[in-house]
């Protein structure tokens, strides 16, 4: 059966890499592009497959039944990897509903059209896109495993974690084939500014303050996205159906350092005096109910698949800033009309 995989929010910061990298290395494979559009989602990500003959794009949104169900048979999916979702915390802790609604019911409605549309289980997967913060925070040892038990703590997290068991139940009760991964914090190309490494990108190049939550000493383990779809890619192939992987580099930084280091490189890149962009590091009010540190044991996608991150940091952040000052359109393009808002909103009056 030729496959035809439906990756919902493929217009997205990860969603595009992994459209684009299954666009290109499967020509035999259709692949359709779902994504509501959403201020985080972009067409612009994906200009180099959009011509594409294996390419299809659709614009639905994931809370409209009728209109999954309308794709699912236009284009006969075989396969669902599910990335759709609203995914930033601190829109979170602002607007719990808009999470309960895209990510947990946008996953039941996926999970209801697939189970009635595909006829025997074993030909199709549903691949759900999940995230480490299920796990909740760490103080300053140990790692989050695929067994450690869910601990969410965010309104974000919660639906997160919400919809993993809902995609866990539809393979225990109807027996669909699933697998889940739960992967770090992702850095790289096409990532919407306002999470904190674009941001800063972003304000250093305009000489605006960096907005440091608390005093900054939080840890999160960073991945380079295309590392991410990667994984992706040997999942949906190799995983085992019902298994969870952990995603994650092994690279875990203070929030701070994070931000001194950007504005080192970004220094050097701007032709500024060095130490100048340090100066606009601002601390402001923590984040509600902010998780201390995130670090994930990625040992068993190593193990049992051979994935590897490919790039060291160092290298992944220098290529990353190198794509924002590249593409000063893009970062133009996506900070205009609501972004600005939304800027004053949380940072400016914090
Ligand atoms: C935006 C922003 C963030 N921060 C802090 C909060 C966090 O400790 C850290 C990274 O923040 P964010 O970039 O918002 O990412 P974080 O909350 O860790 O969550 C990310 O990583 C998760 C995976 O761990 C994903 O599931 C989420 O979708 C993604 O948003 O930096 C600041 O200090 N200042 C900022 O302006």
């Amino acid at each position: 059966m030729k496959k035809s995989i439906l990756i919902t929010g493929g217009a997205g910061f990860i969603g595009c890499h992994v459209v684009r990298l299954f666009v290109e290395k499967y020509p035999d494979y259709n692949i359709i592009n779902l994504d509501l559009l959403t201020y985080a989602g972009n067409l612009e990500n994906l200009k180099e497959v959009e011509n594409a003959p294996n390419y299809r794009f659709e614009r639905v949104d994931i809370l409209k039944e009728e209109d999954l169900k309308f794709v699912f048979e236009k284009h006969n999916v075989t396969d669902v990897i599910h990335l759709a979702a609203e995914s930033h915390v601190d829109r979170s802790i602002t607007d719990p509903l808009a999470f309960v609604r895209t990510n947990v019911i946008g996953t039941v409605n996926l999970l209801n059209v697939a189970k009635a549309y595909w006829k025997n289980y074993d030909d199709h997967l549903f691949y759900h896109v999940s995230t480490d913060e299920v796990y909740g925070s760490l103080e300053d040892g140990g790692f989050f495993t695929e067994t450690t038990p869910y601990d969410p703590q965010s309104p974000y997290s919660a639906s997160k974690a919400s919809s993993d068991h809902f995609v866990r139940a539809y393979a225990n009760t109807y027996k669909l084939k699933t697998v889940i991964t739960n992967c770090s914090n992702n850095y790289g190309a096409n990532q919407f500014p306002e999470k904190l490494i674009p941001l800063c990108i972003h304000n250093i190049k305009n000489n605006r303050p960096l907005p440091v939550y608390g005093k900054g000493e939080n840890i999160r383990d960073w991945l380079y996205v295309v590392d991410h779809a990667r994984a992706i890619d040997m999942v949906f192939h190799e995983g085992k159906p019902g298994e969870t992987y952990n995603v994650g580099g092994f690279n875990e930084w203070k929030n701070i350092d994070i931000v001194k280091l950007l504005c080192q490189k970004m220094d050097e890149k701007l032709g500024r005096e060095a130490g100048s962009s340090e100066k606009l590091i601002t601390y402001v009010t923590d984040r509600a109910g902010h998780d201390h540190r995130y670090a994930i044991d990625a040992t068993k996608i190593q193990r049992e698949l051979g994935w590897e991150p490919s790039l060291q940091f160092e290298e992944g952040i220098t290529k990353t800033i190198d794509w924002y000052l590249e593409n000063e359109e893009w970062l133009n393009n996506v900070t205009s009309g609501d972004y600005q808002k939304y800027y004053e909103l949380h940072y400016d009056n914090r």
